[in-house]
């Protein structure tokens, strides 16, 4: 037996295509949704994210800004430009690419974000929205692409036994509330969980969120369940690799996330899907 594929670059392909669709609407009532993304610094993983990021909004009519900044820009310099952007009718979606160079606060940058702008959820005003289960417009990218992408595959969430590892903001945290919302049992362990395979051999979904290459072996995986790599690593060839040893694993699961081509479209999907519907807000024809 070996996995069936949780395809995320070919379902990001088809979500873009759709956009492509919603953004004709809003520029045909002369709204073209734009995306501002604040660069600091010279961190070669992020200027490729970044590009990544300004082609796919090329691909479906989304206008997108990057603001660029030396790494000593001062931290009240991006707040005043974040008041502008907040103040700006013309831009839609905010995003502030991490990680900030040291002398930068991120929760303080992350809450001059106007809520309405925070294309990746990570405002806290979001954030409660999504713990206390609120209908939220503006869900953290990866997490909700990772709830896409189960969902398209028909991999049913309610009363599995779902064990994320990585209890992060940007990804554990968020995921583990949106998979409870699902009616999930989520159990979050990290790295200072002891026996971690006595948790991961219980999941019915493994989602591993780590950044730790090769941390799951098939002995932590219990036969048939589904394996979810939200991991990005970069091997001696500067070839991107996820937290699963795939090789072994897609013998024993039965959906597995390749890296790349997994969870990594499905951010940019996301992204891209948040802005949109930021845009959609100020007309009142949000389908989402
Ligand atoms: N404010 C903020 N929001 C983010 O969403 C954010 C961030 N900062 N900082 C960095 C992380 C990382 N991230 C990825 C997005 C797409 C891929 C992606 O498309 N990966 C491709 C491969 C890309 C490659 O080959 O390098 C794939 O997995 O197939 C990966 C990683 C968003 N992040």
């Amino acid at each position: 037996m070996t996995a069936n594929i949780l395809d995320g670059k070919s379902l990001a392909r088809s979500i873009i295509n759709d956009l492509s669709r919603r953004v004709s609407q809003l520029t045909f009532h002369k709204l073209t949704p734009a995306l501002a993304v604040i660069l600091i610094g010279d961190d070669p993983a992020s200027a490729l994210y970044v590009k990544n990021k300004a082609n796919a909004c090329d691909q479906c009519g989304i206008k997108n800004i990057i603001y660029r900044y030396n790494n000593n820009v001062s931290q009240q310099q991006i707040i005043n430009d974040i008041y502008m952007l907040n103040d700006d009718p013309t831009i839609h979606g905010i995003l502030v690419q991490l990680p900030l160079p040291k002398h930068i606060d991120i929760p303080h940058i992350i809450e001059s974000i106007s809520p309405r702008k925070d294309v990746d959820g990570f405002h806290p005003y979001n954030v409660g929205r999504l713990a206390v289960g609120s209908p939220t417009h503006l869900l953290p990218c990866t997490p909700k692409g990772v709830i896409n992408l189960l969902k398209y595959n028909h991999i049913s969430l309610s009363g599995a036994n779902v064990v994320v590892i990585g209890a992060s903001n940007i990804v554990g945290k968020p995921l583990s509330n949106m998979l409870i919302n699902e009616g999930a049992t989520v159990s979050i362990c990290h790295k200072l969980t002891t026996n971690l395979s006595d948790h991961t051999r219980n999941a019915d979904i493994l989602i591993s969120a780590t950044g730790h290459a090769g941390l799951i072996c098939s002995e932590m995986v219990k036969r048939a369940a589904v394996v979810v790599d939200v991991g990005i690593s970069r091997n001696a060839d500067g070839r991107i690799i996820g937290d699963v040893d795939y090789e072994n694993v897609r013998k024993i699961a039965s959906w597995i996330t390749p890296v790349p081509g997994g969870v990594g479209p499905m951010t940019i999907a996301m992204l891209l899907e948040n802005t949109v519907c930021a845009a959609e807000r100020l007309l009142n024809i949000s389908s989402a």
